[in-house]
């Protein structure tokens, strides 16, 4: 993380209508280091504030990633207080990279169902601030080359209550909770 990008990724356009989204040039080992997930800190009230206005404005890509800060704390932060990452206007790499279902999240570890290939991680970096920490991708397999790279969003689809309406995934995976709502 320390070194930041040290493999070779590339943007392309998806062809299942995904937008933009990201591959490794090369074949890429379980447990390697992709990149951080970059963007503003803001609090869970500030973003929801932010995307109500992209909704009316009908935007369609966003990129926000809850912090569920503190880890530190044992209590339920309110949302004014806990904290994610909107990588809408600044960001890297980390915002192309597209969803597809992972593992039993309430395992947290453990038990993998899905199919994606990265995992998010929580690593802090030299502070001794149990608030902010920063997001890494780490492979959770083998790679081949020019693989789509993906991870879990953890959406919930048919969240009424979201500003913005979830968009209808693509990813294609049998394992697909949009697939599956969709189908009941
Ligand atoms: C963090 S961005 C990923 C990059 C995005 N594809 C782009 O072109 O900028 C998240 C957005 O990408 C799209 N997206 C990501 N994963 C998708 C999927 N599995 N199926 C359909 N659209 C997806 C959705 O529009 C989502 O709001």
């Amino acid at each position: 993380m320390i070194c930041g990008l040290c493999k070779y990724l590339q943007v392309f356009a998806t062809s299942e209508g995904k937008g933009w989204g990201v591959r490794s040039v090369t074949a890429l080992k379980k447990g390697t280091f992709i990149c951080e997930y970059i963007g503003e800190i803001v609090t869970n009230q500030e973003l929801y504030e932010r995307n109500k206005e992209r909704a009316a404005k009908k935007e369609e890509h966003t990129y926000p990633v809850l912090l569920d800060a503190d880890w530190g704390s044992e209590r339920i932060l309110k949302d004014e207080e806990a904290l994610c990452l909107d990588a809408t206007e600044f960001g890297n790499v980390g915002r192309f990279i597209n969803h597809r279902l992972e593992a039993d999240r309430s395992l947290f570890v453990a038990i993998r169902c899905g199919d994606s290939n990265l995992i998010e991680i929580p690593v802090e970096v030299e502070s001794p601030d149990h608030h902010y920490y920063h997001v890494a991708f780490f492979t959770v397999r083998d790679v081949e080359a020019m693989e789509e790279l993906t991870w879990d969003y953890g959406i919930e689809f048919d969240d009424i209550y979201h500003p913005i309406k979830a968009f209808k995934c693509k990813c294609g995976s049998k394992y697909c909770r949009n697939k599956q709502k969709i189908q009941r």
